[in-house]
């Protein structure tokens, strides 16, 4: 039976125009490559509320829910898990982003989102993010 992993992710895009990635730490699952912000929907969450826990777990900022609009989502079966991930984009918060859990950051313009490796789920968002940009 096909398990469904609900994650939930966000491009945040700053005043120029750049989306922020995340590399996933040595020890995770798909270690080394790069991500949008986010995570696993838990239960009695909502997709939105996940993200601005997630937001402030790992990069520090505080996201409101009004700046959090649905851009797109994945659908993608994985070997162990089928992972839906709605994607919202974000152009607002307070706070500057900074790695809490160790991972690196990199604020990336969309046309040169290909020159990082990402998971398989995540390769379809890109002209998704190229429109919206
Ligand atoms: N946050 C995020 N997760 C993604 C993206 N693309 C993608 O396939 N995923 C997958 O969605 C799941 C998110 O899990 P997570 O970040 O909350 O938790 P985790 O790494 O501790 O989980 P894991 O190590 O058990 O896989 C992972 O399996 C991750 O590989 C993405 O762009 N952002």
């Amino acid at each position: 039976m096909t398990k469904i992993v609900l994650v939930a992710a966000c491009a945040l895009v700053d005043a120029d125009g750049r989306i922020l990635l995340a590399q996933r730490p040595e020890g995770k699952s798909m270690a080394g490559l790069w991500e949008f912000p986010g995570g696993k929907v838990e239960q009695g969450e909502r997709p939105e509320e996940t993200l601005i826990r997630e937001l402030e777990e790992e990069l520090g900022i505080e996201v409101n829910e009004a700046c959090l609009a649905p851009l797109t989502f994945a659908s993608h079966s994985y070997e162990d898990f089928h992972l839906l991930m709605p994607l919202f984009i974000c152009r607002r918060w307070n706070g500057t982003p900074l790695g809490k859990e160790g991972q690196a950051l990199k604020w990336v313009r969309a046309v040169r989102l290909r020159d990082y490796p990402m998971p398989a789920a995540d390769e379809p968002l890109i002209p998704h993010l190229l429109d919206a940009v």
